[in-house]
């Protein structure tokens, strides 16, 4: 049976993918036993990378080279824009995280490290580039949320959390990334590795930084 490029790239960036997927962040999300103070650190910095991610979703609307690739992703980023981000402010109230402590909190390196990777990628004007991060990405959080045990626990900033990388529409984005990725990576592999690459170490460092 003949691997994806898809599949290829992620056999090739093992074992960062696993120590994503298995990351005591996830094990400690999914038991409900996580510390608010790691939660809202978390949060706080992934709901900046929210803002960078939208910016790829646009610049993959941009480069994509089908109107159905474009209708597909602009459904993702009106989902983001809404249910994803409205997700983070119900959550906020509930930490009792006002705007001046998420503001004040500086970026952390991974964080940084994305929103740079984000830009880069949105800017080569390669399809393959933004599809790289964007799989990786979504890919890899459907990957953990897929494998929570039910039942989930019940505060709604944990399972909700999970629920918004584990549902039916969520799956059909990534399998149509994935199948995006495989049809136009190929004919870019080196630039479409590279930014894979980037793309999981980034993802490991950012849920170590939640526990710094
Ligand atoms: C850091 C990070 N990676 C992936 C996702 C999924 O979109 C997210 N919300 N945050």
């Amino acid at each position: 049976m003949s691997e994806t490029f898809s599949e290829m790239l992620r056999c090739e960036n093992q074992p960062a993918w696993s120590a994503s997927v298995q990351h005591r962040f996830v094990r400690e999300l999914c038991d409900g036993s996580i510390a608010n103070r790691v939660m809202a650190r978390y949060l706080i910095q992934d709901h900046r990378f929210l803002d960078s991610f939208l910016m790829l979703l646009g610049a993959a609307m941009a480069t994509a080279d089908t109107l159905q690739a474009r209708l597909r992703l602009g459904r993702s980023a009106g989902f983001v824009s809404g249910e994803e981000n409205t997700y983070f402010l119900r959550a906020f109230t509930a930490l009792e995280l006002d705007e001046a402590e998420r503001d004040g909190a500086p970026d952390a390196a991974p964080t940084a490290g994305f929103k740079h990777l984000m830009q880069e990628a949105a800017a080569s004007g390669s399809y393959a580039a933004v599809l790289a991060v964007l799989c990786v990405a979504e890919w890899l959080y459907l990957d953990w949320a897929s494998q929570a045990v039910q039942p989930l626990p019940p505060n709604f900033v944990h399972h909700e959390w999970i629920t918004l990388h584990d549902n039916p529409d969520f799956r059909v984005f990534v399998a149509f990334l994935r199948s995006e990725l495989d049809r136009v990576g190929p004919r870019a592999a080196n630039v479409a590795s590279e930014f894979f690459c980037r793309a999981i170490t980034l993802e490991k460092e950012f849920l170590d930084a939640a526990y710094a």
